[in-house]
C-alpha cells in the first residue's frame, strides 16, 4: 500500500518506538517566541543541559512587542520581561535571534517560511498552535508545550503519539473575490472546532492546487482552529519557486539534490487516509464570523442561524455567544456598523493580504467611525509593501502602516479593541476578550476587512468591486 505525505515524513524523522508505542520523533528545526520559551530555558539551566542542536533553533519575540516606537524600550514590565528573558536566552546559549527592530524579525510563522527556514519534508515545532502555518510548505509542523520546547532544546527530539490523518479536499474552481481565508472559515465552519481533533490534516484538490504559497500558509495557519493536530500540503512548483533564492534555502547544487527529494513528497495514489472529506470550492462565498469561535462562521450574505437550527443542548452557549456579539439569532450581519479593522497576524499579514487589502482602498477613503491597524508580519513583509508602492496607496486612503508583531490578534501589546466594540480582523481567533476585554471580533479575509475598513459596516467587497 502506498503511503501518505505525511507518513512518508514521519517515518523519516523515527528515532525509535517505546513499548506503549510512543515515538521518540527527531526535529529539524525549533522556533522559540518569547511567551512559551522562559520555563523551558529555566528548566534547561537548572538542569545544566544545553541545546544539543542550537544551529537548528531559532528565536524572536513576536507576541508582546508594540506595533509603534519599536526603537524605544518596551513600556509594559511584564512584555518587556518577556522580550529581555528571550534575548538573553539566546545569547547564553549563543541562538539566532531576531529582536527588535532586526531586519528579519516579526511573527515567527512569517518568518519562518520567506527566509527559507522552513521547509519541506523537515519536522517543525514551536511552543505555538499556528505552527500549523508551516506545513504549507510540506513540512511536519506542530505546535508544543513548553515542557515539549525544553525536551527539544535539550534532545532535538520530541515524544509523540502518532495522529491519525485526514485528507480534505476542495475540489473545482473558486468564485471571484473568494480568499484562502473564506476556503479555511469554510472549512472550519463545517467540521466545528472539534472535527479534526486527533487528526494531521493533508489539504488537497484542485483548488488547492491552485493556491499561490501564501494562500497554503493561511488554510494551514487555520487547521488548529478545527482541532487539528496540524495541517500540510503537498509540495510542488508553487513551493519550489517561492523557496528559490529565500535566505535560508539551499543553493546550487544542493538545490538541486533537495528538489529531487522534494518532488518525492506527495500521498501516493493508493495511500489510506483514516477520514477524507471532500468540499466543492464553487460552494464557498466570501465569509465572517458572527459567533464566539472560528466554526462559527457563514457567507457573509446569510443570516446567523436561528434558534431552532441549533441542537437543543447548544442553545445556551449558542445565545451566550450572540449576546455576547450583540447579535440576534437570524438576522443578517451585513450592514452592521464596525468599529475597527484589523489586518495582520499570521493568517493574514503577508504581502499578498497588503496587496488585496490596498487593490479594494485605493481611491476610496477609510471611514470616519474605523480605527485601524494595519500590521505587516514582519520587516520583510513591511519593506516590500513599501517597495511597491503600497504604503502610498494606504495613505492615500487614510490608512497608515504600523511595525511588524502579533498586534491585536492577541492584544499582548497594546493594540487593544475597547469593551463592546466590533473588529473586523483578519486574524484567527475570535475567542470572548481575544482582541481586547468585551471586544467584539469578526474574523475575515482582507478583502472584507478593506471593505468594511472603507464603508464603516460589514459589506460585500464583491458589491464595490462592481462599483
Ligand atoms: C501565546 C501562544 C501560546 C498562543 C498559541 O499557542 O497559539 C498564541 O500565539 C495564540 O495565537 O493564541
Ligand atoms: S499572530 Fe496571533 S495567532 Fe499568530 S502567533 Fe501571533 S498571537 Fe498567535
Amino acid at each position: 500500500m502506498g503511503k501518505t505525505l505525511f507518513e512518508k515524513i514521519w517515518e523519516k524523522h523515527v528515532v525509535d518506538t517505546l513499548p506503549d508505542g510512543t515515538i521518540q520523533l527527531y526535529i529539524d528545526r525549533l522556533y522559540c517566541h518569547e511567551v512559551t520559551s522562559p520555563q523551558a530555558f529555566a528548566g534547561l539551566k537548572a538542569r545544566g543541559l544545553k541545546p544539543f542542536r542550537p544551529e537548528q533553533i531559532t528565536c524572536m519575540p513576536d507576541h508582546n512587542i508594540p506595533t509603534l516606537n519599536q526603537d524605544k524600550p518596551i513600556d509594559d514590565p511584564v512584555s518587556k520581561n518577556q522580550v529581555d528573558t528571550l534575548e538573553q536566552n539566546a545569547k547564553d546559549f549563543n541562538l539566532t535571534y531576531y529582536g527588535l527592530q532586526h531586519p528579519k524579525n516579526g511573527i515567527i510563522h512569517v518568518v519562518g517560511p520567506e527566509n527559507g527556514l522552513t521547509q519541506p519534508g523537515m519536522t517543525l515545532v514551536c511552543g505555538d498552535s499556528h505552527t500549523s502555518t508551516h506545513g504549507a510548505l510540506g513540512a511536519i509542523a506542530f505546535g508544543i508545550g513548553t515542557s515539549e520546547v525544553e525536551m527539544t532544546l535539550a534532545t532535538q527530539c520530541i515524544m509523540q503519539r502518532k495522529p491519525k490523518t485526514m485528507r480534505i479536499s476542495i475540489d473545482g474552481k473558486r468564485k471571484p473575490g473568494v480568499t484562502a481565508k473564506d476556503f479555511a472559515l469554510y472549512v472550519i465552519s463545517k467540521m466545528t472546532t472539534g472535527g479534526a481533533t486527533g487528526y494531521f490534516v493533508e489539504y488537497a484538490g484542485e483548488a488547492i492546487r491552485n493556491t499561490t504559497m501564501e494562500e497554503r500558509l493561511t488554510i494551514c495557519n487555520l487547521s488548529i482552529e478545527m482541532g487539528a493536530r496540524g495541517g500540510m500540503i503537498a509540495p510542488d512548483d508553487v513551493t519550489f519557486a517561492y523557496l528559490k533564492d529565500r535566505e535560508f534555502s539551499p543553493r546550487g547544487e544542493a538545490w538541486e539534490k533537495s528538489l529531487a527529494e522534494w518532488r518525492k513528497l506527495y500521498s501516493d495514489a493508493d495511500a489510506r487516509f483514516d477520514k477524507e472529506i471532500v468540499f466543492h470550492a464553487g460552494d464557498i462565498e466570501p465569509m465572517i464570523t458572527y459567533g464566539t469561535n472560528p466554526g462559527m462562521g457563514m457567507g457573509i450574505r446569510e443570516n446567523i442561524p436561528a434558534m431552532e437550527k441549533i441542537d437543543e443542548a447548544g442553545r445556551i452557549s449558542y445565545k451566550k455567544s450572540l449576546d455576547y456579539m450583540g447579535f440576534t439569532a437570524g438576522e443578517p450581519v451585513l450592514g452592521k456598523k464596525i468599529d475597527y479593522v484589523f489586518l495582520g497576524s499570521c493568517t493574514n499579514g503577508r504581502i499578498e493580504d497588503f496587496r488585496a487589502f490596498a487593490s479594494l482602498v485605493k481611491g476610496r477613503r477609510k471611514a470616519d467611525n474605523v480605527t485601524a491597524w494595519l500590521v505587516p508580519g514582519s520587516w520583510m513583509v513591511e519593506r516590500q509593501i513599501r517597495a511597491e508602492g503600497i504604503d502610498k496607496i494606504l495613505n492615500e486612503a487614510g490608512f497608515e502602516l504600523r511595525q511588524p508583531g502579533c498586534s491585536a490578534c492577541l492584544a499582548m501589546n497594546e493594540d487593544k479593541v475597547p469593551v463592546g466594540k466590533y473588529a473586523v480582523s483578519t486574524s484567527n481567533r475570535n475567542f470572548e476578550g481575544r482582541q481586547g476585554p468585551g471586544a467584539r471580533t469578526i474574523l475575515a479575509g482582507p478583502l472584507v476587512a478593506a471593505a468594511a475598513a472603507v464603508t464603516g459596516c460589514i459589506t460585500d467587497p464583491r458589491d464595490l468591486a462592481e462599483d
